[in-house]
């Protein structure tokens, strides 16, 4: 579906444009932007453009939009997506992160900070925090880009009182699809900003976000709560995301649900558990007729003034839940260890050798009304299997706090809470990618027969239909501006979203 650059490469011309000395051909770098996270796709570009400035950017864009033949033009931030959305191609490349080599572009304010699309969202907390500020809403993992989650939404355990990152942004610089640069807001060009956030690069290239800022926690209570049955485990999660600032509850709300023998043949010790506690906790999971355990993972913030109280309020809390008696599990971490608690990880499974290997991930928006019986037809049906399946997401959000002008969608059914469901399941040889994917098409599969109107995450569909289903009623309005903004349909081709319009006979003579 993407058109190839024509015979013999980029166009000369491209070489006499002033970014010329930026753009890389050689082997070395088009391989190392040819995958992504996934492993499970692979295409290389022509070429790999390293931008000094956004300007780079734009001249980029404005000489494919002009050429006769327009090539597809992809923004790379850290390449973390896992089906091949940040690859380009036949075309070009843009690694994102060369943006801020020379010039520091991270500018904290009194409560928002302006911040580069190429910077890790690990150094725009570095960079808050020495002002005592940070973000309110976060991702699991911090080394991802700026650009890179506000293009999806940026979820995780804040967003239930704060919204994914996308509703936590004031302004954006965008490189569009034309070549033009815009800043845009909820005031200025608004049609551009909201198609933007969410926007899986379809409208231009974040260069970037002012987003805002709260007074930094310091200290984090970090808590996990085991449970043997999903109505509990759901109800309490509900509960919990119910709960305003000012009442006793969590700062951070998750879970996650560990089936099968993952507990048993998983590591004998994480960053969070000791050994003797996965040995309770594998004895827990025996016990139950279906080897499900679900886990709370929630935090409550505090520093020097709140810390004396801190165990009287996790008292509080604790007493309006109902996990299996006994199984809490806490821990004190200083805020930043807290946020950047999956570097851990990550440094343990590149040890392993199990980090570089596929990841066929689903993540889904379930509908809270479904929610039970996705368990009971996923997790503990399709899933349910013999074998150990590793990483389960599983926690609400309320709906209240997304804004549906914006790109990203979520469960079409309307109510107040849906659940996301991450897969994060890695394959260590090829007969067991294609088991998960099988599985993962089972996993669709089951809910469409059932009726349940999930929306993926970080989606990813083959044909335009899939796309024009997922974003539903939204879709006419994103095929607009998708006309208006990259009416030439370069950018992000790695998503497979809009075909290219179709080439004037006269301009395709000439190529
Ligand atoms: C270990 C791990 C943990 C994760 N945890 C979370 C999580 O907790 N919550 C969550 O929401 N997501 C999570 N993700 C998913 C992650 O948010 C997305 O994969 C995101 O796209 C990765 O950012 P990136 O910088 O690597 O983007 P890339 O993979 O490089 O790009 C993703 C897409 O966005 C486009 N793009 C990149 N930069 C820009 C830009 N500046 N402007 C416009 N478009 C751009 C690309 O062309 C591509 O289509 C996780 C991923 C991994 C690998």
């Amino acid at each position: 579906q993407l058109r190839p650059m024509p015979a013999g490469g980029l166009s000369g011309d491209l070489f006499a444009l002033g970014i010329a000395s930026k753009i890389r051909t050689d082997c070395n770098s088009t391989a190392s932007a040819s995958s992504d996270f996934g492993r499970i796709m692979e295409a290389a570009p022509e070429a790999v453009l390293h931008p000094a400035t956004p300007a780079d950017i734009a001249a980029l864009i404005r000489f494919s939009a002009s050429s006769p033949v327009p090539f597809p033009v992809s923004p790379r931030g850290q390449g973390h997506s896992v089906r091949g959305q940040s690859l380009a191609p036949g075309g070009v490349v843009v690694n994102m992160r060369t943006l801020g080599r020379a010039h520091h572009r991270i500018n904290v304010s009194a409560d928002y900070v302006d911040a580069g699309g190429e910077q890790l969202w690990v150094d725009v907390l570095r960079a808050t925090l020495k002002h005592g500020l940070a973000p309110r809403a976060w991702t699991d993992y911090l080394q991802l880009t700026v650009g890179g989650t506000l293009s999806n939404a940026g979820i995780g355990g804040q967003a239930f009182r704060h919204g994914p990152q996308i509703a936590n942004v004031h302004e954006l610089d965008v490189v569009t699809g034309t070549g033009e640069m815009v800043t845009c807001s909820r005031d200025k060009r608004k049609d551009l900003f909201f198609a933007a956030l969410g926007g899986l690069g379809q409208f231009g290239i974040i260069t970037r976000a002012r987003i805002a800022l709260e007074l930094a926690p310091k200290q984090v209570r970090w808590v996990r709560l085991a449970y043997s049955d999903v109505v509990a485990f759901t109800r309490d999660q509900e509960l919990l995301i119910s709960k305003q600032a000012s009442e006793a509850g969590f700062d951070y709300v998750e879970g996650q649900v560990q089936l099968n023998r993952t507990l048993t043949e998983g590591p004998k010790s994480t960053p969070f558990f000791s050994e003797a506690d996965i040995n309770r906790l594998a004895g827990l999971a025996s016990e139950t007729g279906s080897g499900a355990i679900y886990f709370i993972e929630a935090a409550m913030y505090y520093d020097e003034t709140t810390a004396p109280s801190v165990n009287q309020k996790l008292k509080m809390v604790l007493a309006q839940l109902s996990f299996v008696p006994g199984f809490v599990f806490t821990k004190d971490v200083t805020y930043f260890q807290f946020l950047d608690r999956v570097r851990v990880e990550e440094a343990e499974l590149r040890w392993a050798g199990v980090w570089d290997v596929p990841h066929p991930w689903l993540n889904l928006f379930v509908p809270r009304s479904r929610i039970l019986d996705f368990d009971a037809g996923v997790l503990k049906g399709i899933l349910g299997g013999d074998n150990p399946v590793g990483l389960i997401l599983m926690y609400p959000m309320n709906t209240a706090k997304w804004n549906s002008q914006m790109t990203a969608v979520t469960p079409p059914t309307g109510e107040d809470v849906f659940y996301t469901v991450g897969l994060l399941r890695s394959a260590l040889s090829a007969d067991e990618l294609e088991r998960l994917q099988r599985e993962n098409q089972s996993v669709l599969a089951f809910c469409d027969k059932e009726g349940i109107e999930c929306k993926q995450y970080l989606p990813y569909y083959t044909s335009q239909d899939g796309w024009r289903r997922h974003f539903g009623a939204k879709w006419s309005n994103i095929a607009q501006l998708k006309a208006k903004y990259d009416p030439h349909a370069i950018m992000s081709r790695g998503q497979r979203i809009f075909p290219l319009p179709s080439v004037p006979a006269a301009s395709t003579a000439t190529t």
